[in-house]
C-alpha cells in the first residue's frame, strides 16, 4: 500500500504517516495538490494532508482544491499534537539570534507570531510548501544567516540545530489531518485507538432567503446531531458567495443524518458528503 504525504521528509504530516500508516510505502509531494493528484491518478492508495490547526484554523488549500477541483472521499481523521522549534545550521548556533530570515510553512510562522514578534522583530518571515522543505533548505544554504520553524525529526533529518525549542505562542498546538482516497477505503491497519466516526458535508444555502443558515443548523439541532466544525468558505463565483463545510459527530449509516440531508435538501440547499470516517489521535507528538 502506497500513502502520498506533503513532504519532504520529516514534515508533521510525515510524523503523522508513521503513526498511522507504518507498514505504507509513504510517498513525499511538494504540494497538497500534488498529493490529491497523486491519489486520483492512482500513483498512490491514499493521501494524508493537513486540514486544520487548532491556533491558526484551517488549511484552505486542502478544503478548496477537495471542493473545486478534486472530489476525494475523506476516509479518515488524525490529529497529533505539535510542536514548534527554530532551528539554524550548525555553523550559526552560537550567533542564532542574528538571523536575517526565517522560513517555514505559513501555519507554522503563524504558530509562532509572539515568539517571532518578541525575539524577531523586523526579521521577514518567508513562507515556504512545508516546515521540512524551510530545513533542507538550510542545509543547502549553509552560510546564509537563516532560521527554519520546524520539528525536531527535521533538526535531525537535514542535520540542523534546535536554537530554541517549543517556540509555539500556546501549548494546545494540534494539527488535523485527513485521509483521502479514490473510493472506499476501510483503515484497518493502525495501533491508534479509534475515538469514534465522523461525517462531512458541504452546505450550499439558496440563494438570498432571510434565515436560511438558522435553518439549516436547526435540521441538526432538533435531532441532536453534535457539530464538530462549521466552516465557510468562498464559492469563487463572486463576493458574499459562500459554502458551508460541516462535521457532524456520527456516521452516515444512523438514521439521523440522512434524514438531516433530506430536510436541508426540502429547504432547497445543495448537500454533498465529502466523507463519513473514523478518526483516531496520536497523544504525543513528536518532542
Ligand atoms: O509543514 C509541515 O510540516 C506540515 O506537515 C504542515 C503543517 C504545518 C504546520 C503545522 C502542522 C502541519
Amino acid at each position: 500500500m502506497k500513502v502520498a504525504f506533503l513532504g519532504p521528509k520529516a514534515t508533521f504530516t510525515d510524523l503523522a504517516v508513521r503513526e498511522m500508516f507504518p507498514s505504507f510505502e509513504a510517498i513525499p509531494y511538494m504540494t497538497i495538490p500534488d498529493c490529491l493528484d497523486a491519489v486520483m491518478e492512482e500513483k498512490t492508495d491514499l493521501a494524508l494532508v493537513p486540514v486544520e490547526n487548532a491556533l491558526e484554523g484551517s488549511v484552505n488549500i486542502t478544503l478548496d482544491y477537495l471542493v473545486h477541483e478534486m472530489k476525494l472521499p475523506i476516509v479518515g481523521e488524525i490529529t497529533a499534537p505539535i510542536k514548534q522549534h527554530l532551528l539554524v545550521h550548525p555553523n550559526h548556533k552560537e550567533n542564532w539570534e542574528d538571523v536575517e530570515i526565517i522560513y517555514s510553512h505559513s501555519h507554522a510562522i503563524a504558530q509562532c507570531h509572539k515568539f517571532l514578534h518578541s525575539t524577531f522583530k523586523g526579521i521577514p518571515c518567508e513562507n515556504m510548501t512545508s516546515t521540512a522543505a524551510a530545513a533542507k533548505y538550510l542545509l543547502e544554504h549553509p552560510d546564509n544567516k537563516m532560521a527554519a520553524i520546524a520539528n525536531d525529526l527535521a533538526a535531525k533529518e537535514y542535520g540542523l540545530t534546535i536554537a530554541k525549542s517549543n517556540i509555539h505562542d500556546f501549548n494546545f498546538n494540534h494539527t488535523r489531518f485527513i485521509i483521502l482516497a479514490k473510493d472506499t477505503f476501510e483503515i484497518t491497519d493502525t495501533h491508534l485507538p479509534q475515538k469514534g466516526y465522523k461525517t462531512t458535508v458541504m452546505v450550499t444555502l439558496p440563494s438570498d432567503r432571510s434565515g436560511a443558515l438558522h435553518q439549516v443548523l436547526s435540521a441538526f439541532a432538533w435531532r441532536k446531531l453534535n457539530l464538530s466544525k462549521i466552516e465557510s468558505r468562498p464559492m469563487k463565483t463572486g463576493l458574499g458567495n459562500y459554502f458551508f463545510i460541516i462535521d457532524i459527530e456520527g456516521q452516515m449509516d444512523d438514521v439521523l443524518i440522512p434524514g438531516a440531508m433530506a430536510e436541508l435538501e426540502a429547504l432547497g440547499c445543495g448537500v454533498e458528503v465529502l466523507g463519513s470516517y473514523p478518526y483516531f489521535q496520536i497523544e504525543k507528538g513528536s518532542e
